[in-house]
C-alpha cells in the first residue's frame, strides 16, 4: 500500500526523536573529552613553566596519554556531526538497532548505535529479501545536519513483518545515485551493496585487488575499506599507518574528504606524483617520453649512473706518504670505484670501503713495509696503521676524496643524465638512440633538470621542475645511492630538555591535529591503498612497493582504461612488489556512476577497440542519449559554449569539459566568457587528468583528438566517456570517432549518439 505523506511525516518525526537523543549523548561526550584536554593543558603549562618534581613525570606521562587519547576522539567526534545516524534495523521479534558513523553508547554503556563497521552492524549491508538474515525492515535515514528528512525503507521479509510496520521512500540507492555531484567525493556508507560490503569487509593480509569497469565503485569501495581496516586492525595500522595513493592532486583533493566524513583521519593520500617526500610533481611527460621513463630497463640506467664516476671528478691521485711520492691513475681509479660499487655498495654508503681501497692501493705501491723502511716511528718501517694513518692526515688525500667520492643525492645523479654523451654511455644496450634522445632532452630542457653542475643539491632543485614519472626514478637512485654515513653524536642522557619535551608532547599532538599535519612519510606502511593502479609503470610499481614491504594492500583497477601499454611488464612489476602475499580478488558489475544510455555509447566504443572487455550493468535510465554536435574549428569556440549552457540549465551539479592535452589552454579562455556563476561550476580538464573524476553532465570536446593522443587513446576516450552522471555532449568536427578509427580493427562502429548540427 502505498504510504500517505502523513505516514511519512510520523516516521520522520519519531525517528528525530531518536536522533536527538544521540546528539545529546554526543554532546555529552565531547564536553568530558574536553574536559580531560582542558586539564592536560594546564598540567602541561606547569611541565613547561619547569615547576615539576622528578616523580610527576610517570603521572604526566599517564596524563599524556589520556589527553593524546581524548584530542583523537575529540577529532572524531567533531566530524560526526553531520547525518551521524544513517540506518535502522527491525529484527523480526521487534527487536531495533540503529547504525551510524561511529558507535555510541548511553551513559549505562548501552549502544544508541551501532559504528557500521561493527561486525553487527554487517547484516544492514548483507540482508537481501532472498536472504533477510532476521531483519524485517531496513531503513536509510536521509538527514541534513542534525535534522532527518526523509526516510527510504526496505521491505525484506513481509511474511513476519507487524501489522503496524510502515514502508516508506522510493529506496536510498537511487536518491543517492541521482543527487548532484559537487566535485568531491561523498561517502557512500548508508548506501553501501552487498557485493560491496563483501570486499570493504574482507581480511585484511595479504592483498586484496579490486577490479571493475567504470563507475562500479571501486575507489569509493577501497576508501570505505581502508576505513573499516583501521577500525578492525586500528593497533597494526595505526603503528605504521595507511598510504592512500592515486593519480593526480585534483584526484587526491577529490576524495580527500571520505576518510574524515567515516571518522577517520590518519591515512596519508599522496598523488602518484608526491610519494617521495619533498618532491612535489603534477606534470606529466609526453607519452613516448614517459613510456621510457617508465619502463623496468631505466633500473638499469640508473644503476650504471649511480655507479659512474662524478662529472669532473679528478682522474689521478698524486700525494707525498711514506717518504715518497705516491700515484694512482685513471686506470686504476676506475677499476677501485668498480670493484667497491660491483657487490651492490650503495654509493653514499660505501664511502669508507672506497676511502679503505684506495688505502690498500697506496700502500702496495708504497712497497708495504718494506717499502716503507725508515719512515715509521724510530726510523723503522712503516705499520699499516701508522701509514693509513699518515695518508688520512693529508689534506691532499681528503681534497681527493671529496671530489673524487662526494656524497650524491639522486637529483644530482637524474641532472648528470641531462649530458646526453653521459647518457648514451650508461644507457648503451639498454635504450636504443631515439629513446636516449629523448630523454636528455626531457632533462635538459626548460622544465627539466639544469645542466650537471647548476644541480647542488635536491633543495636546490626546489619543489617544481619533476614531472610524475622522474619521481620514481629519483626514488630508485635514492634506494641505489643510500643515506651517507654520519657520525655519530652522541646524546646527553641527562639532557633535561628532551624529557620535558616528552611529558608534553599532548600539545605538539594536538597542534598538528588541528594543522591538519598528522600525516606522516613512513617508509613501513601498515597498508597500502593503490587507486587507478592500471596506469602505474613498472618503475612507479618498484617504487611503491618500497613502501609497502611489510603491508597489506588493496589495489585498484581497471585494464580497459589503461594508459600503459605495456600490460605485461607493469603486471610484472607489480607482482615483484607484491612478493608472495596471498592475493584476494573482487570484480565489480554494476555501473553506479552513469545512466544506461551515456554508458551504452562509452561501452560501444571500447567493444570496438576491446572485443573481449568485460563490462559493467549500468542500472540507471534517466531517457537522457548523449547527443553529438557536429562543427568546424571556427565554431568549435561557440558550439562548446552552448553546449556547456546547456547542460547548466539541464544538471545541478558540475560540468566537466575534456579536451586533448593541448587544448586545455584554449578551452578555458573559450569559457573565460560564461561569467562567474557559471565557472563556479564549470572544470576544463583533459583526458588523462579526468581518471578517476566525475561531473553530472559532460561535454567532450574533438573525441577523435583524444583516442588519437597515444597508442592507447582509445581506452582514455572510453575513461572520458564514462565521466558524466546525467548528461553527455561530445562536440567534433564529425562522429567518425564512435567508428573506432584509432583502433586496430574498427571499420565500422556505433551510432549511439544523437547527431545534430551545432
Ligand atoms: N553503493 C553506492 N551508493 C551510492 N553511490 C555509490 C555506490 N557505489 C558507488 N557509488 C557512486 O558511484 C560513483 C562511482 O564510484 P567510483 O568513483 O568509486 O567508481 P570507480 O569504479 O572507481 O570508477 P572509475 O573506474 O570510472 O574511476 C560515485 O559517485 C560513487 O559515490
Amino acid at each position: 500500500m502505498q504510504p500517505s505523506t502523513s505516514v511519512e511525516q510520523a516516521e520522520i518525526s519519531r525517528e528525530q526523536q531518536y536522533v536527538d537523543r544521540v546528539y545529546a549523548r554526543l554532546a555529552a561526550m565531547v564536553e568530558s573529552a574536553s574536559a580531560v584536554r582542558r586539564e592536560g593543558r594546564e598540567r602541561g603549562l606547569l611541565d613547561y613553566t619547569g615547576q615539576i618534581k622528578e616523580e610527576d613525570y610517570r603521572s604526566l606521562f599517564e596524563r599524556d596519554v589520556l589527553v593524546d587519547h581524548a584530542v583523537r576522539r575529540l577529532a572524531v567526534l567533531d566530524a560526526q556531526r553531520e547525518g551521524l545516524v544513517f540506518g535502522r534495523l527491525d529484527h523480526v521479534g521487534g527487536e531495533v538497532r540503529y547504525v551510524g558513523r561511529i558507535g555510541v553508547r548511553d551513559a549505562e554503556h548501552e549502544p544508541l548505535v551501532l559504528d557500521w563497521r561493527a561486525p553487527a552492524a554487517a547484516v544492514f549491508y548483507q540482508a537481501t529479501a532472498v536472504d533477510p538474515q532476521g531483519v524485517v525492515r531496513r531503513r536509510v535515514l536521509r538527514s541534513q545536519g542534525q535534522r532527518v528528512v526523509g526516510v527510504e525503507d526496505d521491505l525484506l521479509d513481509a511474511e513476519n513483518a507487524p501489522a503496524d510496520l510502515h514502508v516508506v521512500g522510493d529506496g536510498a540507492l537511487m536518491a543517492a545515485l541521482t543527487s548532484a555531484r559537487s566535485g568531491r567525493m561523498r561517502d557512500i556508507v548508508a548506501t553501501i551493496q552487498r557485493e560491496q560490503d563483501q570486499v570493504i569487509r574482507a581480511p585484511a593480509p595479504g592483498v586484496t585487488l579490486i577490479s571493475g569497469g567504470p563507475g562500479t565503485g571501486k575507489t569509493v569501495v577501497a576508501l570505505h575499506r581502508a576505513a573499516y581496516l583501521l577500525y578492525t586492525e586500528r593497533r597494526r595500522i595505526q603503528g605504521g599507518g595507511v598510504l592512500v595513493v592515486g593519480p593526480s592532486a585534483v584526484f587526491m583533493s577529490y576524495i580527500e574528504r571520505v576518510l574524515p566524513s567515516l571518522g577517520e583521519h590518519e591515512a596519508t593520500l599522496r598523488s602518484v606524483g608526491e610519494v617521495v617526500d619533498g618532491v612535489v610533481a603534477d606534470r606529466s611527460d609526453p607519452f613516448p617520453c614517459a613510456v621510457v621513463k617508465g619502463s623496468a630497463r631505466m633500473r638499469q640506467v640508473l644503476s650504471r649512473a649511480a655507479r659512474s664516476a662524478v662529472p669532473g671528478a679528478p682522474e689521478e691521485l698524486r700525494l707525498y706518504a711514506a717518504g715518497r711520492r705516491l700515484e694512482l691513475g685513471a686506470r686504476e681509479l676506475t677499476a677501485i670505484r668498480t670493484d667497491v660499487l660491483r657487490r651492490g655498495a650503495r654509493r653514499n654508503r660505501a664511502r669508507p670501503e672506497a676511502v679503505r681501497a684506495l688505502l690498500g692501493a697506496l700502500w702496495k705501491q708504497a712497497g708495504g713495509a718494506a717499502g716503507t723502511d725508515g719512515a715509521g716511528a724510530g726510523g723503522r718501517p712503516m705499520s699499516r696503521g701508522e701509514f693509513d694513518q699518515d695518508v688520512r692526515e693529508r689534506p691532499a688525500f681528503t681534497e681527493f676524496m671529496d671530489a673524487w667520492w662526494p656524497n650524491v643525492t639522486p637529483a644530482e645523479v637524474l641532472g648528470w643524465l641531462a649530458d646526453r654523451d653521459r647518457l648514451a654511455r650508461v644507457a648503451r644496450g639498454v635504450l636504443r638512440p631515439d629513446e636516449v634522445d629523448l630523454l636528455a632532452a626531457s632533462w635538459s630542457g626548460p622544465a627539466g633538470a639544469p645542466a650537471p653542475a647548476a644541480v647542488p643539491s635536491s633543495t636546490a632543485r626546489g619543489r617544481i621542475g619533476y614531472s610524475v614519472e622522474d619521481v620514481p626514478l629519483l626514488d630508485e637512485l635514492d634506494a641505489l645511492l643510500g643515506e651517507p654515513v654520519r657520525p655519530v653524536v652522541p646524546r646527553d642522557p641527562f639532557d633535561e630538555d628532551d624529557g620535558v619535551q616528552e611529558v608534553v608532547t599532548s600539545y605538539d599532538r594536538e597542534r598538528s591535529w588541528s594543522r591538519g599535519e598528522q600525516a606522516q612519510q613512513y617508509d613501513g606502511y601498515a597498508h597500502v591503498l593503490v587507486d587507478e593502479a592500471q596506469d602505474l609503470s613498472p618503475m612507479q610499481w618498484r617504487m611503491l612497493g618500497r613502501r609497502g614491504r611489510h603491508a597489506s594492500w588493496t589495489i585498484v583497477g581497471d585494464p580497459a582504461q589503461s594508459s600503459w601499454p605495456d600490460v605485461a611488464e607493469a603486471e610484472a612489476a607489480r607482482d615483484a612488489a607484491l612478493g608472495v602475499r596471498t592475493r584476494r580478488t573482487f570484480h565489480l558489475d554494476t555501473n553506479y556512476r552513469n545512466s544506461a544510455e551515456i554508458f551504452d555509447l562509452a561501452a560501444e566504443v571500447i567493444s570496438t577497440a576491446l572485443p573481449d572487455v568485460r563490462l559493467p550493468r549500468a542500472v540507471r535510465e534517466t531517457g537522457h542519449p548523449p547527443t553529438h554536435l557536429t562543427t568546424s574549428s571556427d565554431g568549435r569556440p561557440d558550439a562548446v559554449r552552448a553546449a556547456v549552457g546547456e547542460l547548466l540549465d539541464a544538471v545541478a551539479g558540475n560540468v566537466g569539459v575534456v579536451v586533448a592535452g593541448p587544448r586545455a589552454d584554449e578551452a578555458a579562455r573559450w569559457l573565460a566568457e560564461l561569467g562567474d556563476d557559471a565557472a563556479a561550476r564549470v572544470v576544463v580538464t583533459t583526458g588523462l587528468a579526468s581518471k578517476g573524476l566525475e561531473y553530472d553532465g559532460v561535454v567532450v570536446v574533438e573525441p577523435a583528438e583524444i583516442a588519437a593522443e597515444s597508442p592507447v587513446g582509445v581506452r582514455t576516450l572510453y575513461v572520458v566517456l564514462t565521466r558524466a552522471t546525467q548528461r553527455l555532449v561530445t562536440v567534433g568536427a564529425d562522429g567518425g570517432w564512435r567508428a573506432g578509427p584509432t583502433t586496430p580493427d574498427g571499420t565500422t562502429g556505433p551510432a549511439a549518439a544523437t547527431d545534430r548540427p551545432a
